[in-house]
Parts: C-alpha cells; sequence; structure tokens
C-alpha cells in the first residue's frame, strides 16, 4: 500500500484555520492557498533522489548532492487545482505543468471530464496531482486514470482537505499512489460537502459566488 500522510506542520494548522473561516475573502484565500501548497511541497518531494557533484567553492572542490532522476510534472484538477499550482512551483521551478479539467455533477455527484494537456513526456515524469479537496474520490480517480493511461507511473496526489471517504475510493482503486494531505476531516454531508471542511475551495479562490 501506498502512503497516506498527513502533513499537519504547525504553519499547515494555522493556515489551514484561516481559510476554513468563511468570513475570508477571495485575495487573503487564494495566498493562504499558495502558501500551504508551498509548504506541502517541502515534505512531498522529501524522498526526490539525489547525485553526487562536484562543485567548486571559493576555497576548495568538494562533491555534494544535486536533483537526480525523474522530472516533475505538476497537474491540477480544474479549476480549484490552479490555486496550489504557483506555492509548488515557486519551490520546484523546472517541473512541467499539465491541466486536467473536471467538475463534479451536482446531483449525482459523479465528475465529469473536460479538458486534458500533459507534458509530452508524462510518462517518465513523477507526477503531483494537485487539488484542495479529496470528497467522494470520484474526481481524483477520474484525474489519475486519465494518466494512467497516457503512460504515467509515478503518481502522488497532494490535497489540502480530505474525508475518509475520500481517501478510501483512492487507495481502493489506486493502491500504488501515494496520498499527502493538510487535514483529513469527519465526512461528507448530504450534498457531498467535506465536513467541517472549507466550502467551495473553486468558487472561492475564484470569487464565482
Ligand atoms: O472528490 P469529489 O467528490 O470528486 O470532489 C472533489 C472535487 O470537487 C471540486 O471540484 P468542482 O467539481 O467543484 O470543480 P471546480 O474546481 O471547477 O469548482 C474539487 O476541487 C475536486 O476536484
Ligand atoms: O467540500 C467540498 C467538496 C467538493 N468540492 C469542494 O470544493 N468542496
Ligand atoms: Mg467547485
Amino acid at each position: 500500500m501506498a502512503k497516506f500522510v498527513v502533513l499537519d506542520h504547525p504553519l499547515i494548522q494555522h493556515k489551514m484555520t484561516i481559510i476554513r473561516n468563511k468570513e475570508i475573502g477571495t485575495k487573503v484565500f487564494r495566498e493562504m492557498v499558495n502558501e500551504i501548497a508551498m509548504l506541502m511541497a517541502y515534505e512531498v518531494t522529501r524522498d526526490m533522489p539525489l547525485e553526487d557533484v562536484e562543485v567548486e567553492t571559493p576555497i576548495t572542490t568538494t562533491i555534494k548532492k544535486k536533483l537526480a532522476g525523474k522530472k516533475l510534472a505538476v497537474v491540477p484538477i480544474l479549476r480549484a487545482g490552479l490555486g496550489m499550482v504557483d506555492g509548488i512551483v515557486n519551490m520546484i521551478p523546472a517541473a512541467r505543468i499539465g491541466h486536467i479539467g473536471m467538475y463534479r455533477d451536482e446531483e449525482t455527484l459523479e465528475p465529469v471530464e473536460y479538458f486534458v494537456k500533459l507534458p509530452e513526456d508524462i510518462d517518465q515524469r513523477e507526477v503531483l496531482i494537485v487539488d484542495p479537496m479529496l470528497a467522494t474520490g470520484g474526481s481524483a480517480n477520474m484525474a489519475i486514470d486519465a494518466l494512467k493511461k497516457r503512460g504515467a507511473k509515478f503518481i502522488k496526489l497532494v490535497v489540502l482537505v480530505s474525508a475518509p471517504e475520500g481517501v478510501k475510493a483512492v487507495q481502493a482503486a489506486h493502491p500504488d499512489v501515494d496520498i499527502y494531505t493538510a487535514a483529513l476531516d469527519e465526512g461528507l454531508n448530504e450534498n457531498g460537502y467535506i465536513v467541517p471542511g472549507l466550502g467551495d475551495a473553486g468558487d472561492r479562490l475564484f470569487g464565482t459566488k
């Protein structure tokens, strides 16, 4: 079974509490989502392989480490996942960015895919799928399917708030995918929203409601 990690660093917990507050406006919400994503990137990339490199300091020549191995792709699930991209790319500027467009049908809660554009060499990259919300898990599972269909083999899912139902659904469908979350909440309400959650992440990021 792949990893399931709750990234509960005090800075992350503090910023999560700020964005859960319904009175917080779009500007602060956006800033906090990016900052949390940046802090998460630090832990999510902890297992990146390193290799030796010779470096000449002003004093001497020495062997030190540099990043090696697979390159990264960050793939937000539109729309809300876009809110996490800048934060992660700040930490990993060479990462390529793919996009998967998906919305959840309000009645059935089933995801509907409307856009996929990925780096051509996605099969050789480690992929970080980013989305603030993992609710039923339908969207994440469909995004992982879309990536695997196009050859992606090394996939991590990075979310801010997850419901136990969504975590179980992803683990059942994709036991090879590591899940990193900033918070594991209580569950889903009758409309499929995470409780206590933070509401509709896309609408809060883009001010559409
Ligand atoms: O786990 P699930 O039950 O599939 O729900 C989670 C999905 O719902 C939200 O997107 P939404 O459909 O609201 O689209 P948006 O990002 O355009 O607002 C969220 O950003 C996830 O993608
Ligand atoms: O709580 C939820 C569930 C799905 N999508 C959201 O944006 N929020
Ligand atoms: Mg939404």
